[in-house]
């Protein structure tokens, strides 16, 4: 008997519809324009429709292509919340562009995965924090992703497969300038661009938010620049074959409330209610309050008391972030010292402009902001892989100490704070000699400048290979 081919339903396996799916979404046909080849999206089962919906995305993208024109220029910051570093990046940013630009720029952070894909771009947050919680599992994935052919194989099967989403999250923004704030949001906007002919419209650049052993998805050559924090991200980026002229050194940004709160120590202690007499050491694990918190904190309450004159040497501030089960438990303990319990601040500058040091696990953006600050570093953990670089970079430069002993941590606390202030007020030069507070301020200039390269029509980018 003949059989007879039927158009397949909701009966497909997965890979047929990720096949057909993929295919639905890019480079059936394309139309040369003047400048560029626009890939206008087809399937076999909707061509009329589509062949309307060609005429639109083209309407879509000259509308993209007019913004330029216009003065004020929309940047559109791609970020998500795996840590609390590359929001407090991006609104870093968003704020100095507001700062030095006034109105001209139109600024909007989104985790555009989040709203418009689905599994498991949209999920990276919760997979991310389950990932980090086991070590082991992070550390595999990481390093088992490094080589260029594993991510970028990953990455373009999820670009072809969300190609639609992302390309309509982007145009629902329409923006002139694209900027990255994370290692997994250069490689698929970038191609998805490129499918639809925009990425010699729309500047796009990426800002790197991790100080040392980054990962190299951080690194795409399609980008017009890429802001690395430090020479050793440079000299990575230069490894993995970014062209110099790409490559901007001037610091990781920090929210410009740091270096702008004129630190009088008195007046923040007053208005934060904490004693303005006794030294203050602040406890803290990132954004969702990781590391051995609540065991440095149960051993500075005892370190930081003295038992003969039956008085405390010292304060204890713990912001312990999102994580809500930590800051309850902390609360209840009695405490035989000053010690104040908050969730998740959003005046970071304020609770380290009033205190004398920080105990902190090594994120990038706590350290910079402490470093801004003049605060001694106690690093307590790292999460393996980006994080791991950031233990030399503090300690080999004299801005702080490495211990994974709460104990230890507490004796050295209490050290700083009876014996040694000579060591604690070095270790605060060392960390004011280390930190950019400019950072964030030189970064939107340079981006500001590549803006008006384009509009005088200067050639951005070179038309990159699928990197
Ligand atoms: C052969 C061995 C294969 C191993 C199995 C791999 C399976 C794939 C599963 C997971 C992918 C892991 C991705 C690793 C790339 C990580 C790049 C990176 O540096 O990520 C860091 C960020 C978090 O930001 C950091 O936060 C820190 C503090 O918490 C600190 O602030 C630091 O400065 C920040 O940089 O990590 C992420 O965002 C990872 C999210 C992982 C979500 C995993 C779910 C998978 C979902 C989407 C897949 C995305 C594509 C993965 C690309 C890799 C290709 C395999
Ligand atoms: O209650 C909090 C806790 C943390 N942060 C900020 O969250 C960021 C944490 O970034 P980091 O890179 O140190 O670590 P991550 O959270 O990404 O692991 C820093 O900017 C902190 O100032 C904050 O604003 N409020």
């Amino acid at each position: 008997m003949m059989q007879v081919a039927s158009p397949r339903t909701r009966s497909d396996s997965i890979t047929e519809k990720v096949f057909r799916r993929v295919y639905s979404n890019f480079n059936i046909s394309t139309v040369e324009d003047d400048d560029y080849i626009h890939c206008r999206r087809s399937s076999d089962y909707e061509k009329v429709s589509l062949r309307k919906k060609g005429f639109q995305e083209k309407k879509e993208v000259m509308e993209m292509e007019q913004m330029g024109a216009e003065r004020i220029k929309t940047v559109l910051i791609l970020m998500s919340d795996t840590g609390g570093g590359h929001r407090a990046s991006a609104e870093a940013i968003r704020d100095a562009f507001k700062i030095e630009f006034g109105d001209d720029y139109r600024i909007i952070i989104k985790d555009v995965w989040k709203e418009y894909t689905g599994w498991p771009l949209n999920d990276m947050e919760r997979q991310y924090k389950f990932m980090v919680k086991h070590v082991g599992l992070w550390s595999v994935a990481f390093h088992g992703t490094s080589p260029k052919w594993i991510h970028k194989s990953y990455l373009s099967a999820l670009a072809a497969y969300y190609a639609k989403e992302i390309e309509a999250g982007l145009m629902e923004y329409k923006p002139d300038i694209i900027i990255s704030v994370h290692p997994l949001m250069q490689h698929i906007p970038l191609w998805v661009m490129k499918w639809q002919g925009l990425h010699k419209k729309v500047i796009f650049v990426t800002v790197i938010t991790d100080l040392n052993t980054c990962h190299r998805t951080w690194f795409h050559h399609g980008v017009s620049r890429c802001y690395c924090p430090s020479r050793e991200v440079a000299k990575r980026a230069l490894v993995d074959g970014l062209d110099d002229s790409q490559i901007r050194v001037f610091g990781l940004p920090v929210r410009p409330s740091f270096p702008r709160t004129i630190i009088n120590k008195d007046e923040l202690r007053r208005e934060l209610e904490i004693d303005l007499n006794l030294p203050a050491v602040l406890l803290m694990g990132g954004g969702e309050g990781m590391g051995p918190v609540q065991k440095t904190a149960k051993a500075l309450g005892v370190s930081l008391y003295n038992s003969k004159e039956r008085k405390p040497i010292g304060q204890l501030i713990v912001i312990c972030g999102r994580n809500k089960v930590l800051a309850s438990t902390l609360a209840s303990y009695e405490w035989k010292i000053p010690v104040k319990v908050r969730g998740f601040e959003t005046q970071m500058q304020k609770w380290m402009g009033a205190c004398d040091c920080i105990i902190t696990k090594a994120g990038p953006g706590t350290i910079a902001e402490a470093l801004i600050c003049g605060l001694p570093i106690i690093l307590n953990d790292y999460i393996p892989g980006q994080e791991k670089g950031n233990v030399p970079y503090v300690v080999d430069n004299g801005a702080g100490v490495f211990t994974r002993s709460p104990k230890e941590t507490a004796r050295i606390v209490a050290d700083w704070f009876s014996s040694n202030k000579t060591g604690l007020k070095s270790m605060s030069e060392n960390a004011l000699k280390l930190a950019q507070p400019e950072a964030v301020f030189d970064i939107v200039k340079d981006i500001h400048h590549l803006s008006q390269q384009q509009q005088q029509r200067i050639p951005l980018l070179t038309d990159f290979p699928t990197d």
